[in-house]
């Protein structure tokens, strides 16, 4: 029987874990732990997802900020904001949640966050710590280290022997995500826009993790019989069954079809996405537990 990996589960525990954490921190004669996040413009589903994790926060016993800033906003009053949230004492975590509108530049925004306080793990110092296996001292990307805790659970923490695939190499997520796959000792290819034959490709892979935004691309006869599929792609399809106008969410693999050949999968909705926001909270408080000096917990 294949096993469906229950992100949404695996959530809750990483975020019972995180509370109780925060609330030593509080116990120990500490602030709580402070998470500003950062909105720019008016795009629903990026106000869904900030909304979210602006809700789980609190769930966590966190301060939590919501910056809400107008479409219109110039790179100078972004780059103003970040700055005042880098100097502020209340503040452990900051989240600049992307994409930018059109006209902002968010490389300059991101690289201006201090690096411990860059709980999305985009800042070089945190992408440079991950790439020579320092996992110790920097803040990784929310998504893969959620990604790769489901991986864990399936196959432990040595990948020793495995191959893996990863398909996408966005900063973001697909750099990230091929890195700790090594660290953990996986034999790793990155396939992207401009491989050869991503279907042979995958055929080897023990691991397949498709972070492409292409619905439902990855198929049955792609995968080796007995892999594991992580399934990170968030698609808004139109759902006109569902009543006019409404849409559903699928991932960048085929589950139905593949689900049967796997022996491990994760859905869409409720694998990695609940993981990502689980993930942004375990890094606030491991933000915070450093600047307090204290060891910080692991997850
Ligand atoms: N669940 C979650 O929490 C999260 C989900 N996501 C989702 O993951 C997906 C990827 O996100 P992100 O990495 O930010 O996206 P990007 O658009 O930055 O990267 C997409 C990658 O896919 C590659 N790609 C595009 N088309 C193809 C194709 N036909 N064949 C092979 N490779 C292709 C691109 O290749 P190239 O580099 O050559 O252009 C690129 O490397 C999206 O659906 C996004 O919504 C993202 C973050 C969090
Ligand atoms: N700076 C930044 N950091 C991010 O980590 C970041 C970002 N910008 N921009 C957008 C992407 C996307 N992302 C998701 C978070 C949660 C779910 C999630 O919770 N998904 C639920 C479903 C939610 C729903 O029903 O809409 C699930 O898959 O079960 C999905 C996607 C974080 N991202």
């Amino acid at each position: 029987m294949t096993t469906v990996i229950d992100g949404k589960a695996a959530a809750a525990s990483v975020v019972e874990a995180v509370s109780s954490a925060a609330g030593q921190l509080e116990a120990n004669g500490h602030r709580r732990p402070g998470l500003a996040v950062v909105i720019v413009g008016d795009d629903p589903a990026s106000h869904a997802y900030v909304g979210a994790k602006s809700r789980m926060a609190k769930q966590c016993g966190f301060n939590s900020i919501q910056h809400t800033l107008p479409e219109q906003t110039s790179q100078d009053d972004l780059m103003a904001l970040v700055a005042s949230l880098n100097a502020d004492p209340d503040i452990d975590g900051i989240l600049v949640q992307l994409p930018l509108p059109k006209h902002l530049h968010s490389e300059p925004v991101i690289q201006s966050i201090l690096p411990e306080k860059d709980v999305d793990g985009l800042h070089v110092v945190n992408a440079g710590k991950l790439a020579t296996g320092d996992l110790e001292t920097g803040l990784v990307s929310c998504t893969p280290a959620g990604a790769m805790i489901l991986v864990r659970q399936i196959h432990g923490k040595d990948l020793s022997g495995l191959n893996a695939l990863v398909i996408g190499r966005s900063n973001l997520f697909g750099k990230p995500m091929a890195q700790l796959l090594l660290n953990a000792n996986a034999t790793v290819t990155i396939g992207h826009s401009r491989s050869r034959d991503l279907p042979e490709l995958a055929r080897q892979a023990d691991i397949l993790v498709a972070a492409v935004g292409r619905p439902e691309m990855v198929k049955a006869d792609w995968l080796k019989p007995g892999a594991t599929v992580i399934d990170v792609g968030i698609n808004r399809i139109d759902a006109p069954e569902r009543g006019e106008g409404k849409f559903k969410l699928v991932g960048d693999v085929a589950f139905d079809e593949c689900k049967p050949v796997a022996k491990a999968i994760s859905p869409v909705p409720g694998g990695v996405g609940p993981m990502t926001i689980a993930m942004l909270m375990a890094n606030t408080v491991i933000a915070a537990y450093r600047r307090a000096g204290q060891a910080a917990p692991r997850f």
